[in-house]
């Protein structure tokens, strides 16, 4: 481990303080430990602190170790962490059972320090290989920004969240303009050079924690904000468009201008109150697509180097529940 690289966290769940002891004495030397007694807190802290691994007790005074387990298997933040299960139940049964629902590992106790800590080191380095995979499969290897596949989940996931809790949903559909000609006239690998710094740009335009950026393909990059109204969109787009200009990109091909310039749709998802002829009832997350797309279209058509934005309204869920339960 370099010394820049921290530490995995280790979150330890038993309701005996002698046994939290020994195994933070364990293992405190290599891993950033956090202990619990209780297995409500235990889900708390694993939110909270999103350990490497979790070492889980059965039998706690308040909730099981089982039903812990079950709980962070169905979550989605908590899923992923690896659960080895630490107790004195020792029957095939038990043991069954904490596989079933998703443990990775059982150690039954009174257990063996050097086991433990080997069984542990393993399962760490097993979940940084595929954290590290993960993270691969869901990124656009040339310019390190998310790719397509993990667009269509962030899109769809919050999409879904945007009718549920009725907040408004912006897509940015972003176009280098004339790459081809950049392409063509500077080479191919001037032109990766183009787009990782723009991609660069783009991601530092984001300022919230869930703002997220892909590349659709090619020269086009899309950007999701959620919880984001055509106003703030439009802060958005205004610094991406700046933190271009700034990157002093030439092209002198580009009958634009003399640099680097983008084309810029948007569309944002607008929740609405009333039922009229311009708001849609059932719309899935490819009418934002398509909306910026028709946006970026324009730009393009208008002359580049600039942006167009709509809004989709939508009609309110709790509206549409209104009028099928026939209250509204
Ligand atoms: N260097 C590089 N070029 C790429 C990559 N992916 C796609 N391209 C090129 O991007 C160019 C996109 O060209 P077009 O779709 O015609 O777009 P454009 O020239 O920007 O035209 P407008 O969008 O109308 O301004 C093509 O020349 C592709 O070969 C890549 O990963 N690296």
């Amino acid at each position: 481990m370099t010394l820049n690289e921290k530490k995995p966290r280790i979150l330890i769940v038993d309701d005996a303080p002698e046994n939290i002891d020994i195994l933070v004495s364990l293992l405190e030397q290599d891993y950033q430990v956090a202990a619990t007694r209780y297995g409500a807190q235990a889900l708390r802290m694993a939110r909270k602190i999103k350990p490497d691994l979790i070492l889980l007790d059965v039998v706690m005074p308040d909730v099981s170790g089982y039903t812990v387990c079950k709980h962070l298997k169905s979550e989605e933040e908590t899923s992923g962490i690896p659960v080895i299960f630490v107790s004195a139940l020792s029957s095939p049964l038990d043991e069954t059972r904490a596989f079933r629902l998703g443990a990775v590992d059982y150690i039954t106790k009174p257990f063996n320090a050097r086991v433990v800590k080997a069984r542990v080191n393993t399962h760490v380095e097993l979940k940084r290989k595929t954290d590290i995979l993960e993270q691969l499969v869901a990124q656009d290897p040339l310019t390190r920004v998310a790719n397509r596949k993990k667009l269509d989940e962030v899109l769809e996931k919050e999409w879904s969240q945007s009718l549920a809790i009725e907040k408004p949903l912006s897509l940015i559909m972003l176009d280098v303009d004339h790459f081809k000609e950049y392409n063509d006239n500077y080479g191919h690998t001037a032109g990766d050079k183009c787009l990782t710094a723009v991609a660069s740009g783009i991601s530092d335009a984001l300022t919230r924690p869930g703002d997220f950026v892909a590349r659709y393909g090619g020269d086009e990059f899309v950007v999701v904000l959620f919880d984001s109204d055509a106003q703030n969109t439009v802060s958005v787009i205004r610094r991406i468009l700046r933190n271009v200009e700034y990157l002093c990109l030439e092209h002198m091909h580009s009958t634009v201008a003399e640099q680097v310039t983008l084309s810029i749709g948007a569309a944002t998802l607008v929740h609405q109150d009333a039922v009229d002829k311009n708001v849609e009832t059932d719309l899935d997350s490819s009418v934002l697509m398509k909306a910026a797309d028709e946006m970026l279209y324009k730009v393009k058509k208008e002359g580049r180097n600039g942006f167009c934005r709509c809004v989709v309204p939508v009609l309110r869920e709790s509206i549409k529940q209104q009028i099928a339960s026939g209250s509204a």
